[in-house]
C-alpha cells in the first residue's frame, strides 16, 4: 500500500498493492495497522456504505455537520467513476479548494477524506459499484451539501449537464458561498 498526498491538507490517495496470478488478483483493500502507519492517523471507521449507479449518476456533494461529521474511505468495486472532495473547513488552509480524481476497479485507487470535507462522484462508466468506509453513523438530521455545479466551486465535471442523473435531493443543494463552513 502506498500512499500520496492531494492538494487538500489531510486528504490523501492509497494504492494498494495488488497481488495477480493466473487465478486473478487479490489486494488488502483495507488493513488498519498499514493504513495507522503510513498515514500516522488513528481512524475507527463504524459503518461501511455501498451505492450501485448507472452512468451519469452524480451523487453528493455532501457531507455531515458538527459531531457527526465523518472521514470517509471511498473506492470502486466495478466501474470508473470521477470523485471529488471540497474542502469545507473554515480554518483550513485549503479551504475552498477541490480535488478531483478517477476512481475505478483497474486502478483500485482510494480516496480517504477528512472530516470538514465534501464529497461527491460522477459515474463514467456503464454502471459503478461505490464501497466506502465511514468514521461516524449517518444522521439524516445532520446532513449538508453543496451543489454539483456551484459557480464558484466550478468543477470540471467530465458529462454534461443533460446527460447528468441527480437526485431531486441534490438538485436542490445550497451554493457554497451559502453554506456555514465547518
Ligand atoms: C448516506 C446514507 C444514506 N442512507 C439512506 C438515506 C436514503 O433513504 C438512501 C439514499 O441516500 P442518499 O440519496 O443520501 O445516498 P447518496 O446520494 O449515495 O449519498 C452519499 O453520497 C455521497 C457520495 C457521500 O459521500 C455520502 O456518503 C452520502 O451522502 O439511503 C442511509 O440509510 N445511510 C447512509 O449512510
Amino acid at each position: 500500500m502506498k500512499i500520496k498526498a492531494t492538494n487538500i491538507e489531510g486528504c490523501f490517495e492509497l494504492y494498494p498493492t495488488v497481488f495477480n496470478d493466473e487465478r486473478g488478483y487479490f489486494f488488502e483493500s483495507y488493513n488498519k495497522v498499514t493504513f495507522e502507519n503510513l498515514s500516522g492517523l488513528k481512524v475507527d471507521f463504524v459503518q461501511d456504505n455501498q451505492s450501485f449507479s448507472k452512468r451519469g449518476v452524480l451523487r453528493g456533494l455532501h457531507f455531515q455537520r458538527g459531531i457527526y461529521q465523518q472521514a470517509k474511505l471511498v473506492r470502486v468495486i466495478k466501474g470508473e467513476i470521477e470523485d471529488v472532495v471540497v474542502d469545507i473547513r473554515k480554518d483550513s488552509p485549503t479551504f475552498g479548494q477541490y480535488f478531483k480524481t478517477v476512481l475505478s476497479a483497474e486502478n483500485n485507487k482510494q480516496i480517504f477524506v477528512p472530516k470538514g470535507c465534501a464529497h461527491g462522484f460522477l459515474v463514467l462508466s456503464e454502471e459503478a459499484f461505490f464501497n466506502y468506509k465511514c468514521d461516524n453513523y449517518y444522521n439524516k438530521e445532520s446532513e449538508g451539501g453543496i451543489l454539483y455545479n456551484d459557480v464558484d466551486l466550478n468543477i470540471p465535471w467530465s458529462i454534461s449537464d443533460s446527460e447528468l442523473i441527480i437526485s431531486d435531493k441534490d438538485q436542490v443543494l445550497p451554493r457554497f458561498k451559502d453554506i456555514s463552513a465547518l
